[in-house]
């Protein structure tokens, strides 16, 4: 017999049966963009560690929400730039039925009501310290003070047309009691994206100057809550609990450095899985191809496939629209 008797070759010839082998294909209607709002009119800011990534006020983000409708991407995620002076040791502003996040909540609603909206439930954006929860006298985020403080947050969101409420603070048994709560509220509908296994990355430098909580946080971490990256066995146990606690979705957070915990999640329990391409990840990714060391298209689309490959239903990414417009071929 002539060597070599198997050809991997032969089905990577030509077009037409690497087309026919091929395993996963990405879409728009895979993916969830991310956008700031902040307060005002006609007004946009930069963000210096993500180019073309800009903060938005309200107008602005319908004109965004306009471009995922027309361009097939399903959701839109949403998190507050609030003024400094909403900010306070308890983070009230959060559940204030008028805060910015519900006007741009309703204004959404009211002009694309297809496009799903999902609301950041933690406290960061509105406490005077930058911590995801309320802290005790130490500077220790107390769990269940923070969990009550997130219930109201969660029915707040919901109360405004939130479809998905998505608690990234990593508290204990969140899930579970902003679940009873909405029920006994009667928002059966709001679906729950839990962020389980979400790690105390320093992917997250950019996001956190966009939201304007870095200088709250100052030097401080978030490695009393958010799990330790050297782990991913306790990925399992956190998101075996959310989904008994009754998240409709769960996710894995950062991404790219994350795809053997996303695999891991999503064999293990077959449930809705959601990836989150951090700030991080776009800065490097915007930066390498500004200098113009990688091609900014194919890296986006090869990194946003690989997503799919190891098991997302679903990415959160800052490239959404623009990957959306490359797939359509715009
Ligand atoms: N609750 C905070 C929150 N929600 C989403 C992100 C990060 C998103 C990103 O980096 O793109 C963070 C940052 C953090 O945990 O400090
Ligand atoms: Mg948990």
């Amino acid at each position: 017999m002539s060597f070599p008797a198997i050809r991997m070759r032969r089905m990577r010839r030509d077009a037409f049966s690497r087309a026919l082998m091929r395993e996963h294909t990405l879409l728009p209607g895979d993916l969830i963009m991310v956008a700031f709002v902040i307060e005002g009119e006609g007004r946009r800011e930069r963000v210096p560690s993500m180019p073309g990534v800009d903060r938005l006020s309200i107008d602005g983000l319908l004109e965004l929400a306009g471009e995922c409708v027309r361009l097939g991407v399903p959701a839109l995620a949403l998190f507050p730039a609030p003024d400094p002076a909403v900010k306070s040791e308890d983070a009230a502003e959060a559940w204030n039925p008028d805060n910015l996040m519900h006007r741009a909540t309703r204004a959404l609603k009211a002009k694309y009501p297809q496009l799903g909206l999902i609301g950041d439930v933690a406290l960061d954006p509105y406490t005077t310290h930058g911590q995801d929860g309320l802290i005790d006298a130490d500077g220790y985020v107390m769990n269940e003070p923070t969990v009550q403080a997130l219930v109201k947050m969660s029915l707040a969101q919901a109360e405004a047309g939130m479809d998905f409420v998505a608690p990234s603070d990593m508290m204990d048994g969140r899930i579970g009691s902003i679940r009873d709560a909405l029920e006994a509220a009667g928002h059966i509908h709001t679906r729950i994206l839990a962020y389980s296994a979400k790690y105390a990355s320093s992917f997250y430098g950019p996001f956190r100057d966009a939201v304007g909580s870095a200088a709250n946080l100052g030097k401080g971490n978030k490695h009393t809550y958010q799990m330790d990256v050297a782990n991913s066995d306790e990925a399992l146990r956190e998101v075996e609990l959310d989904l008994a606690e009754g998240a409709d979705a769960v996710m894995v957070k950062p991404g790219m450095p994350y795809l053997d915990v996303l695999r891991r999640v999503k064999d293990a329990f077959g449930a809705p899985t959601f990836v989150y391409q951090v700030s991080g990840e776009y800065a490097m990714l915007k930066a390498a191809a500004q200098n113009g060391w990688l091609d900014e298209k194919a890296v986006v689309l090869e990194s946003l496939t690989a997503f799919k490959r190891a098991g997302a239903d679903a990415i959160l990414t800052y490239y959404a629209l623009d990957a959306a417009r490359w797939l359509r071929g715009e």
